[in-house]
């Protein structure tokens, strides 16, 4: 597969500070890169290298793309427009308008900011900024897609909705994303970049968990729950919560109230 983007021992020092050196990797469009860091490590400086914005002071950052969507951490305060209008203005800058004004309308949808169409942006959320930068940078069809940052601030169902978006560009899109630390979106990873020590490995189950769902109900009495191994099941009285992987929650749904269990309450973990 082509390469979309390398890195060859980039280094780069700003006001005398040598922030972040030898760095090395390569991203073809199945690649979703994490590039993990504390604070302060240069991954928002190491992303903006890579959109083109800052110039390495040392290697080389060598890009075969055709746009490059990049979404900065804090979505830029002074901007007067409406969201549903400002998508339409940034779409014209990349083709037509009337091409786009479906997909940002599908995008709205699947973010569930159809409501805010009218909302001007200086007065919309940290999220619902966010989820208007993301959509900005999907509509110019990028090769390479830039997020840093893309969950901070963002409540639950925001993040699994940016979260369900990127995985369905997984293959078509590389992606290349910054957190401070592990969290819900690691799981998409294929690669992981620790920028401290420019080590790159690959994902293993250890990073790429599995999601997990907890399922809260209320027993009838008399029931014994013998069928869920103990580690898997607190109980409360008659209440319990079941811990179980995200693919098997719908069966362990099925089967709880097959036993006649009442499901109060099933949450992501
Ligand atoms: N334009 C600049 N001028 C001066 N210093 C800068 C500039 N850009 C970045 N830095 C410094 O470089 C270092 C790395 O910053 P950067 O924002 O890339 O880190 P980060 O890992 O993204 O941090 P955070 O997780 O806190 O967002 C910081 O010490 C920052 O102050």
């Amino acid at each position: 597969m082509k390469v979309v983007v390398e890195v060859t021992d980039v280094g780069k020092v700003i006001g005398g500070r040598q922030i972040f050196e030898h760095i090395s990797f390569s991203c073809t469009r199945d690649t979703i890169l994490f590039v993990r860091g504390g604070n302060g490590t240069g991954k928002s400086t190491l992303l903006k290298m890579l959109a083109g914005i800052y110039e390495p002071t040392a290697g080389e950052v060598r890009r075969q793309t055709k746009y490059i969507g990049y979404v900065p951490e804090h979505f830029p305060e002074d901007i007067r427009f409406k969201v549903k209008e400002y998508l339409l203005l940034t779409a014209s800058f990349h083709g037509t308008v009337k091409d786009c004004e479906a997909r940002i309308m599908e995008y709205m949808d699947l973010f569930g900011l159809s409501p805010f169409e009218n909302k001007p942006i200086a007065a919309c959320s940290k999220g619902t900024k966010q989820k208007v930068g993301i959509i900005q940078a999907l509509l110019m069809e990028p090769d390479l897609l830039l997020l840093d940052e893309p969950l901070t601030g963002l409540d639950q169902e925001s993040q699994e909705a940016i979260i369900r978006l990127l995985q369905s560009f997984c293959g078509t899109v590389a992606i290349i994303f910054t957190a401070h630390e592990d969290g819900p979106i690691t799981e998409l990873a294929t690669h992981v970049l620790q920028i401290e020590t420019g080590e790159v490995s690959t994902v293993g189950q250890s990073v790429r968990r599995k999601r997990q769902k907890e399922i809260h109900i209320m027993i009838p009495a008399g029931e014994k729950m013998m069928f869920i191994p103990a580690g898997q099941i607190e109980m409360n009285g008659r209440t319990a919560v079941i811990t179980v992987e995200q693919d098997s929650s719908d069966d362990m749904l099925r089967k709880l109230l097959g036993m006649g269990c009442s499901i109060l309450e099933v949450r992501n973990k």
